[in-house]
């Protein structure tokens, strides 16, 4: 009755709704075509995977991982809505990776619209592909194996863990309150980056907890292009041609960014000039992009080049290092035998290092903190690292492009157009790659019946990535992480608050949503 009604006094309306039906009924044939011969997953009649994939945006290394339990495979096709181009493979069958990451490498470069999503990082490493690529990652690679450069971050970790890290931790325990371990550990990577890498000191992480306008710009920055990442390229487009949303943050993250790092490259040069002694990766580049048997001296728009190698290099180690810390924190917490291990190998280096006093008893100084170099033997801590990274890598995944038509070892065939997501965040918790316990915090796993730490399993194990795109700060990590962890639990007890929920915040860093609050209490072995 009321439709009746309503028909016959809106006519107009009547007439959209007639030509809406008929769209539909003549549409439908090619919806029904297109969900026939798509393979995608959650595949819905003319939105293709996208209603799943939205549902799930907030949660997708989760999200993948149950349809892969699911499915019982390592691959899965993602379609976006009919006429459009989205389309994605996601994979995290260790054949598929293996292949893609090294065997055939030149075949999955990082490709276009990587480039374009990721414009803020400029011409850095991280977003170029081919001869450009393999020059940067020639230097790149010379200047973090360098001894000089090892030696500055086994210095600048140790500087960093004793001067601000311990005096930090030791007041938040006096004064009895909670504190957030995730920002915590993110303030740590940020100063010890910009000490490495800029050759500046920032007091980030110091009592006061302050702002620092280079990493609140990065944060917006890193928050932005995560909305680049779960909606359609069109969309985000139009956002950015509009100039508002999330668009509208990122553009000014990305001035700010630039202009803070334009301003340490003028002053690293006034220094050089002026021969002050200048240490980081900032002055060794400047120094080689003027050198004319250096590979860097043919490039073109040098400065610019600076400003984007400079800025891949800080977002590389600062979210990594932050994340993985993280979550190693996180899951020791839980699992107190794990913790007892680990304070049991560390006591017995430290022996070794006590001194007496005059009736011979050890005497060990309150807070202690290891050397970067003595750490480096442990195997349990080792194995205790790996086994986090295992389940909770701190990137989650990597993107590829694909350049020539091809079939995947488990048979998935990719062309190009389409996007191969390699899901390292589902790689660790699929039974048939790790095992029925695969979702245990198990640094065992590691370790060998001889005592020796098995070889890092490069088959099965991809945080760090693997063949010619290896992480270039893989070893410097380890040590990094290795003089954090020593130092905290050596020196206090971390108990994370009652009632806190842990979960992990989605896409590009593996950071927690709710951060790690914990309670700090000083510990005395
Ligand atoms: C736990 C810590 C870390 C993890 C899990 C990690 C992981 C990774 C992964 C997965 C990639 C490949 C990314 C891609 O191809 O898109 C990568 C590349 C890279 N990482 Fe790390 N990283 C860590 C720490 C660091 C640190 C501390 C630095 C240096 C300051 C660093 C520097 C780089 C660079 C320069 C690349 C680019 C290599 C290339 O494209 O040739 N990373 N890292």
């Amino acid at each position: 009755m009321h439709l009746e009604y309503l028909l016959s006094s809106c006519p107009f309306i009547l007439k959209v709704f007639l030509i809406l039906c008929c769209l539909f009924l003549c549409v439908l044939p090619l919806g029904l075509y297109f969900k026939n011969t798509s393979k995608a997953v959650n595949y819905w009649i003319f939105f293709g995977t996208g209603p799943s994939l939205l549902w799930n945006s907030k949660r997708l290394s989760e999200w993948f991982a149950e349809v892969f339990i699911s499915l019982g495979k390592g691959s899965f096709y993602i379609d976006g809505p009919m006429f459009s181009k989205l389309r994605y493979l996601v994979t995290c069958h260790p054949q598929n990776i293996e292949y893609i990451l090294k065997t055939n490498f030149n075949n999955f470069p990082k490709g276009e619209s990587f480039r374009e999503a990721f414009d803020i990082l400029g011409d850095g490493i991280f977003n170029v592909d081919s001869d450009r690529w393999r020059m940067q990652r020639k230097m790149a690679h010379a200047e973090f194996a360098s001894r000089e450069f090892k030696t500055l971050v086994s210095n600048t970790s140790h500087k960093v863990v004793q001067e601000q890290l311990v005096p930090l931790l030791a007041h938040v325990a006096e004064q009895g309150s909670s504190i957030d371990l995730q920002d915590i550990c993110s303030r740590f990577a940020f100063d010890f980056n910009i000490s490495v890498i800029l050759g500046r000191h920032e007091n980030y992480l110091s009592i006061e907890l302050p702002s620092n306008e280079l990493a609140a710009a990065a944060d917006d920055a890193q928050e932005a292009l995560l909305y680049r990442q779960i909606r359609p390229t069109f969309f985000w487009k139009l956002l950015r041609m509009c100039g508002i949303g999330e668009e509208r943050k990122l553009k000014k993250a990305h001035k700010k960014v630039h202009h803070i790092l334009e301003d340490y490259i003028s002053h690293t040069r006034e220094d050089l000039l002026a021969g002050i002694k200048t240490y980081g990766l900032l002055s060794t580049y400047i120094r080689a992009l003027e050198d004319k048997t250096s590979i860097l001296f043919s490039l073109p728009k040098k400065d610019t080049f600076l400003r984007d190698e400079m800025l891949n290099f800080l977002i590389a180690g600062r979210d990594t290092i932050s994340s993985g810390l993280s979550w190693f924190f996180w899951l020791v917490s839980k699992t107190p035998a794990v913790e007892t291990k680990i304070l049991e190998e560390l006591i017995f280096l430290s022996s070794s290092k006590d001194r007496e006093d005059e009736t011979g008893s050890s005497i060990r100084n309150w807070p202690w903190i290891f050397g970067a170099e003595d750490l480096k033997g442990l195997v349990y801590l080792h194995a205790a690292l790996c086994e986090s990274l295992r389940l909770y890598p701190p990137l989650p995944f990597n993107r590829k492009s694909v350049v020539k038509k091809d079939q995947l070892p488990d048979g998935s065939t990719v062309a190009p157009g389409i996007e191969i997501l390699l899901s390292f965040y589902s790689v660790g918790r699929m039974p048939w790659v790790w095992g029925e316990d695969c979702l245990e915090f198990k640094p065992e796993r590691w370790i060998a019946e001889n005592g020796k730490l098995i070889t890092e399993p490069v088959d099965k194990f991809f945080p760090f990535n693997i063949g010619p795109r290896t992480c270039v700060g893989k070893d410097i990590s380890f040590t990094l992480m290795k003089s954090v962890v020593a130092a905290v639990l050596f020196n206090f007890h971390v108990e994370v608050v009652k009632g806190h929920h842990v979960c992990p915040k989605p896409f590009i860093n593996l950071h927690m949503t709710n951060g790690l609050k914990v309670n700090i209490k000083k510990r005395t072995i």
